[in-house]
């Protein structure tokens, strides 16, 4: 079974847990806690392949978890559709994580980052047009998602369940591109072996 690591970021209010819990239950809850970081597990049926998922919650308040940003496969990156300054705030995520990513991540972010604009039910109060947000996701290579914790509860399946099948799709791409333990081995043994850092 392969694991899967998800971290969900975004500004305070922007709807992260509702989202998760909305993903995990089924269930939208007006009101979270949001003063504690949570870990959520889930085991998923993906495609007929069993993959264990582990979401992360870190709370608005903790944005350093060098830790946990080294360990995922994919950043969801939350903002509110009626608040510009979450937008704003999504997007300085964006470019951090992008330089985080040269230095620390796992895996290369480009794959595995997510922007989802929440609250779609208030879209009588939007202050982010969709179209500015695709235009963002583009820029910064990131998959992009719209919906509402709140009203759609199918969509937001939908999105969780893409978001981990191309996370594994990914997964396997690299797999296949970086060499094997023997082939690795080999490589070492032509062209490595002698080599010396001066
Ligand atoms: N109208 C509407 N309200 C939402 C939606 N999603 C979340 N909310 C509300 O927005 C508020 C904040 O939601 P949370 O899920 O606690 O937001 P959060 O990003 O986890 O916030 P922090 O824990 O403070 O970081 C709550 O009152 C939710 O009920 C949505 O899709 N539509």
């Amino acid at each position: 079974m392969s694991d899967i690591k998800l971290i969900v970021l975004g500004s305070p209010g922007a709807g992260k847990s509702a989202l998760i819990v909305r993903f995990l239950t089924g269930r939208y809850i007006s009101e979270y806690a949001s003063n504690s970081e949570c870990v959520y597990t889930k085991q998923m049926n993906v495609d007929g392949r069993l993959t264990g998922l582990e979401i992360y919650d870190p709370c608005s308040q903790k944005l350093s978890m060098s830790k946990e940003l080294s360990r995922a496969d994919g950043f969801l990156i939350v903002y509110d559709i009626s608040r510009r300054s979450s937008f704003v705030f999504a997007k300085t995520i964006i470019c951090s994580l992008r330089e985080a990513n040269v230095r620390m991540c796992r895996r290369d972010t480009e794959a595995g980052l997510f922007l989802i604009g929440n609250k779609q039910d208030l879209c009588h109060m939007r202050e982010v047009p969709q179209e500015e947000a695709q235009k963002v996701a583009l820029e910064h290579r990131c998959h992009y998602y719209e919906l509402s914790a709140a009203e759609q509860c199918q969509e937001v399946n939908d999105m969780f369940t893409t978001i981990v099948r191309n996370i594994i799709l990914q997964n396997k791409i690299k797999d296949k591109r970086r060499p094997s333990g023997s082939m690795a081995k080999l490589i070492s043994n032509v062209f490595g072996k002698r080599r010396k850092s001066v």
